[in-house]
């Protein structure tokens, strides 16, 4: 077998990596960018049950997560309070942070209501966010739990607010859920999540993010479900969203990455899930990602000091936030660092 030193030897030239140099020492004008879209204060709160997570505490997230580096951070839905009572207060969220600047703070958008009471906070506040995202499904049983519609009724549904938003100068990002299994109707099949990415992507939306909801999938289920996807879409209109409730979300990641995505969706602390999703745990962990990358042929974009997000940084924040919640975080890179230090 071919020893690791002599495949580096005839890979490296090839990758434009000159003779022979390290994997460590990948200088970073060849390395592949990837943009991580941080979603703990969205994904990661909304699923909380034990008390409403003050205003004042997710102001302080996510403005630790843009000094940190992170360049895109969910700031919370305008959704039903009826249905998602911790996203009740986003448009306080949304009025508390600090603008840092080149950083979108996105907000997800169900429907017209949702979007007339953004709109509405955009005219007397204009500049809080410059971007939506709007969600549906693979499946009708996911549509029907957590938008109480079919997956058409739902596209039809935002069309229009796809529409609305685009003429006010909003950016538009695209979920769809339950891409590889879905908690009520078992296995996706995999033509029906291209057609639905098509479909948004046809409406309007700049990137549609691939939900691995359940967070049961493989990575090579998720190879086969992008592979499926891009037959309908350009691979750079994509991006991966994984919850990790099996322990594949950091393989899922670097499954999407070999498959071509370049944007990653990921949860500080590992927190979240979504309150329709029985039994999910929360995304895959940016301390998780953001390590898995350091030293990699890929480069995580961030703001901070070196165009990066700081992974010592990104740990403070998820042992900060869990510590919040009223327990400790689930990353394992930061509970492997915190014990290290320790010592
Ligand atoms: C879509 C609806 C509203 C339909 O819910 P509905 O009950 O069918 O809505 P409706 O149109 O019949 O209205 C019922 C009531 O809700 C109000 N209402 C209606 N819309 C809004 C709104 N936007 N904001 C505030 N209030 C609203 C409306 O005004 C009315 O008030 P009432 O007359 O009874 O007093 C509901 O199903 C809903 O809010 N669903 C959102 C569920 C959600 O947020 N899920 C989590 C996010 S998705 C996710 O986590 C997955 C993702 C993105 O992370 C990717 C992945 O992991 O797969």
């Amino acid at each position: 077998m071919a020893s690791l030193r002599s495949v580096i030897k005839t890979t490296a030239p090839r990758l434009g990596l000159g003779r022979a140099r390290r994997f460590y020492s990948i200088p970073s004008a060849a390395k592949q960018d990837v943009r991580i879209v941080e979603v703990g204060p969205r994904d990661g709160l909304q699923n909380e049950k034990a008390s409403i997570i003050p205003v004042e505490v997710k102001v302080e997230l996510i403005n630790r997560l843009a000094r940190a580096g992170a360049m895109t951070i969910e700031a919370g839905s305008f959704v039903s309070p009826k249905w998602v009572p911790q996203m009740a207060g986003t448009a306080q969220v949304l009025q508390g942070i600090k603008k840092f600047p080149g950083v979108h703070y996105p907000v997800l958008v169900p429907n017209e209501r949702g979007l007339d009471d953004l709109l509405q906070l955009l005219d007397a506040n204009p500049g809080l966010t410059d971007e939506i995202a709007v969600f549906t499904a693979a499946s009708n049983g996911f549509a029907r739990a957590n938008l109480n519609c079919t997956v058409l009724e739902s596209l039809v549904r935002l069309g229009g607010v796809v529409r609305r938003a685009r003429e006010r100068g909003l950016r538009v990002r695209g979920y769809v859920s339950v891409v590889v299994e879905c908690p009520y109707e078992g296995r996706t099949g995999y033509g029906r999540v291209r057609e639905v990415v098509r479909e948004l992507v046809d409406m309007g939306c700049y990137e549609v993010s691939l939900g691995e909801t359940v967070g049961r999938g493989r990575p090579h289920q998720v190879a086969e479900m992008i592979e499926e996807v891009k037959k309908g879409v350009s691979v750079d209109l994509l991006a991966g969203h994984f919850h990790d409730t099996y322990g594949t979300g950091v393989a899922n990641v670097m499954t999407a990455l070999q498959h071509g995505i370049r944007t990653i969706d990921s949860s500080v602390g590992g927190l979240g899930g979504c309150p329709y999703s029985p039994g999910a745990t929360g995304n895959v962990a940016t301390e998780d990602v953001v390590y898995a990358l350091q030293e990699s042929p890929y480069h995580v974009v961030g703001s901070s000091s070196g165009n990066t997000i700081d992974l010592e940084q990104i740990c403070d924040i998820g042992w900060w936030i869990s510590e919040q919640l009223g327990r400790t975080s689930v990353s394992r890179v930061e509970r492997a660092m915190r014990s290290r230090k320790s010592k």
